[in-house]
């Protein structure tokens, strides 16, 4: 299998958004996750996405992580490598997308490279280097109040300044608007002033088509949704994209089994659909202290669902306002917290499948890294689109059997997203 397009995602929800941009754009498309063992036979595709959970990591095991991931990608034929990144640009001061774009970039010999997490389908743009999320700068957006990376600062090439070691540079609207011409001409003169990486400015879909077409021709780039459709349609105009539509009716063929919804994303979109879910489904809201202080909480909410989960779904939510997230971290600590909550989600979710579910949606990229790792699921195929950022997948070889699955990004998804997710998985 040689491969068109390899991508490193930074978690499995964003690695699904790709992978659902790349396949309606015209590339057929597998998710992988992590380094898929070499027994594990994949479809013949276009495109590999390698779902990683490295957004939230110390930045060296990110950087080895990363690197593992783009040796393997390489081999396969991989001529460019996409960085998929969250469109709001989550992270930190120390990392992640400034030092592991960096590492990309040297592995492969250097040179500058492109970022931009614009996705203007969910409303993510970029002007003159700062971060929009719907009409808001990324720091007035609930952004501001995420649980792991708080987000404070809209001016990117900012923010990826403190996280790099070299200078970042951009590359504005103006230069995009007059073509692949002028941005090569802008990115070469950066490049000769010393500077690795570019954010770039995105509104449209034809600004990204602009970046993907340029980005084509380097090694390594950085971005979200949006500039993986601007490098799938940059493929197939180019006419390197082989034969064979990108279909997606296979991956839904049905399942069986029961259904439930885990969540651990506290963003506001996420609270909103439990607060709509609550009006058809049973909700179990978990009490995050009781999470953190023993396995009796978790006992309880498997108990609680095997009362109930013949009958129809469940929703099992450990998600909470910004105050009550807020208050459990000043006790425990931010990322302990996460963590702990990670993994009694995770735990709840292996015994939901052990008692028969079938169909899961778990909303929240960390609460969805967590849940796969431990149903050890390999890779998955792309199935139609659900919302923006979120098909149906189906498990490749999955030891507990065939799985249909929704991986949602914390803020992806209308209000009625978790109903429309289980219809659409039978
Ligand atoms: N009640 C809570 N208090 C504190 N932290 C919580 C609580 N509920 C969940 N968490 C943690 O908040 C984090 C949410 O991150 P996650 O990536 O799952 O969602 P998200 O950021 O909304 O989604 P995405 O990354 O896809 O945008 C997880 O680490 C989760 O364990
Ligand atoms: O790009 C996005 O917003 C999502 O795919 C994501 O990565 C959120 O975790």
């Amino acid at each position: 299998m040689a491969i068109l397009l390899g991508s490193i995602a930074d978690d499995y929800t964003g690695a699904s958004d790709l992978a659902n941009t790349l396949t309606k754009n015209g590339l057929r498309t597998v998710q992988t996750v992590g380094i898929p063992d070499p027994s594990l036979a994949l479809p013949d595709v276009d495109a590999v996405v390698v779902s990683l959970k490295i957004r939230s990591v110390p930045a060296s095991d990110a950087i080895a992580a990363a690197a593992s991931a783009e040796r393997w990608l390489r081999q396969r034929g991989a001529g460019h490598v996409l960085y998929k990144i969250c469109s709001t640009f989550d992270s930190t001061d120390a990392g992640n997308i400034g030092p592991v774009t960096e590492a990309l970039s040297e592995a492969a010999g250097g040179g500058v490279v492109l970022v931009t997490p614009a996705f203007p389908e969910t409303g993510r743009t970029v002007y003159l280097g700062h971060l929009f999320v719907g009409g808001q700068p990324l720091n007035e957006s609930p952004l501001r109040d995420h649980p792991l990376n708080p987000m404070h600062d809209a001016n990117l090439v900012r923010v990826l300044t403190r996280q790099s070691r070299n200078a970042v540079g951009l590359i504005d609207l103006t230069t995009i608007a007059a073509g692949p011409g002028a941005v090569k001409a802008r990115l070469d003169a950066l490049s000769t002033a010393g500077i690795t990486a570019v954010i770039a400015d995105a509104i449209f879909e034809r600004d990204l088509e602009t970046l993907g077409e340029v980005a084509l021709e380097t090694p390594v780039s950085t971005g979200a949704s949006g500039l993986g459709l601007g490098l799938a349609r940059a493929l197939v105009r180019s006419g390197r994209k082989s034969s064979g539509a990108a279909t997606t009716a296979d991956a839904i063929r049905p399942v069986g089994g029961l259904s439930a919804i885990v969540a651990g994303s506290c963003s506001k979109a996420t609270l909103h659909q439990l607060d709509i879910a609550e009006r058809s489904m049973p909700v179990l809201r978990l009490d995050p202290e009781r999470l953190l202080a023993g396995p009796q909480e978790i006992a309880a909410a498997i108990s609680w669902a095997g009362d109930r989960i013949s009958a129809g779904p469940v929703v099992i939510a450990a998600s909470a306002a910004p105050e009550t997230v807020s208050r459990l971290q000043s006790l425990h600590g931010r990322e302990a917290s996460g963590h702990a909550i990670e993994t009694a989600t995770s735990i709840i979710t292996a015994e939901l499948v052990e008692r028969g579910v079938r169909r899961l949606v778990v909303a929240g990229g960390e609460t969805s890294g967590a849940a796969v790792d431990r149903l050890a699921i390999p890779a998955f195929l792309i199935g139609p689109e659900i919302a923006p950022g979120v098909p149906v997948l189906r498990t490749v070889g999955n030891a507990q059997g065939d799985m249909l699955l929704a991986l949602k990004s914390g803020n992806f998804g209308g209000e009625d997203f978790f109903t429309a997710a289980l219809a659409m998985m039978h």
